[in-house]
């Protein structure tokens, strides 16, 4: 658990965070954001004491963070930032281990340590031990600049606009990957962003600010649905609600079972394994082929948001997309019927 309380940060006469208290819980994936130059990143370089702060504490279970001995800090608070900061003449082993080595942990610990990281980031520890920065991409780069937060196994980890830096493609990946990781690890998350979708994605709790305030702190649909005031409405913007709420939604809440029956309006065919092979029906429009063959791009998997999920059926003119698990086999569908007929 991590508390802020009345925290206030003045540069002179200016007050660029004003007295923001907020608690997040352990596991909790909380996420400040805010219009530029609101104060998110100062609050979250005040928590790891880049940043003095002016008035205020900063509680990390009961201890007050600005008494903690450097060495505790480093430990307990992984930093992880939008330019990386990899040191460019150090291996990818090396850069991960950083704190670890601080922390003078004894060899084995480290090499096994930088392998176990490595491998949660699906990075191949035996390609990508011994390599250097600038033989990474940059969606590589910024793995290995989050595995080295992750490193000492931090109570808490401060990530400021971390994929900000990388291509709408690499920055999807790097989304789901971190959500895994979140869910795999359990780490409490502080994550400063100025991306609505992002903050939707990844957020079990929203912290918006305007101007140093805290305007609200609630959990997603909360901001969603209920705004405090008009400027969060304005902020997450009118126009494409219904798709945000669906961004908040996954495939497996609107999971039904798969039609089987050819005497249905549309149904399933699926090879010896199971794996779905084709849709018969199912195609809202007449100019199409009614049957079609499934192929991976338009399957859905019960992860999924269901802005995904709908984004792959507007896109390949289909009503339904087969829900498959891990190895590929048929476990069910949705429908658009199944999205339109519940409350988003
Ligand atoms: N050292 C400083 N001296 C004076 N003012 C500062 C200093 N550092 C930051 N500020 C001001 O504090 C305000 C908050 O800055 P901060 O970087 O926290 O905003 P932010 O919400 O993270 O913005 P962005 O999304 O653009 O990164 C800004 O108005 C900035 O100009």
């Amino acid at each position: 658990m991590i508390e802020l309380q009345g925290l206030t940060k003045t540069y002179g006469d200016k007050t660029v965070v004003s007295d923001i208290s907020l608690r997040v819980e352990r596991g909790e994936f909380s996420v400040l954001i805010g219009p530029s130059g609101c104060g998110k990143s100062t609050t979250l370089r005040m928590i790891n004491r880049l940043i003095p702060l002016t008035q205020g504490r900063i509680l990390l279970g009961d201890e007050d963070v600005t008494r903690l001995p450097a060495e505790q800090l480093r430990r307990r608070i992984g930093y992880a930032i939008q330019s990386i900061g990899l040191f460019p003449h150090w291996t990818v082993a090396d850069n991960i281990a950083v704190v670890p080595n601080l922390l003078k942990w004894p060899r084995a610990r480290i090499a096994s340590r930088v392998d176990e990281l490595l491998d949660l980031f699906h990075l191949d520890a035996g390609e990508f031990r011994d390599k250097y920065p600038h033989q990474l991409s940059g969606g590589q780069a910024q793995r290995v600049g989050v595995a080295r937060a992750l490193a000492a196994d931090p109570e808490v980890l401060l990530m400021d606009e971390p994929f900000g830096a990388v291509d709408p493609l690499t920055r999807e990946v790097l989304q789901n990957e971190m959500r895994r990781v979140h869910e795999q690890t359990g780490t409490t998350v502080i994550f400063v962003t100025h991306d609505m979708d992002e903050a939707l994605k990844l957020a079990s709790r929203i912290a918006l600010l305007d101007a140093g305030r805290l305007v609200q702190y609630d959990r997603p649909i909360e901001l969603l649905t209920a705004p405090a005031e008009s400027f969060v409405s304005d902020f997450i913007g009118k126009a494409d609600l219904g798709l945000k709420l669906l961004s908040r939604r996954w495939v497996h809440q609107y999971q039904q079972a798969a039609t089987m029956s050819s005497e249905a309006p549309h149904h399933w065919e699926t090879d010896a394994q199971g794996h779905p092979t084709c849709l018969h029906g199912g195609r809202p429009t007449t100019d199409v082929a009614p049957s079609v063959a499934v192929t991976d791009d338009w399957t859905a998997t019960p992860g999924m948001t269901m802005k995904e999920a709908l984004s792959r059926m507007v896109w390949y003119r289909v009503g339904v997309l087969p829900v498959i698990d891990d190895a590929g086999r048929l476990v069910g569908e949705v429908t658009l019927e199944g999205v339109m007929g519940r409350q988003p």
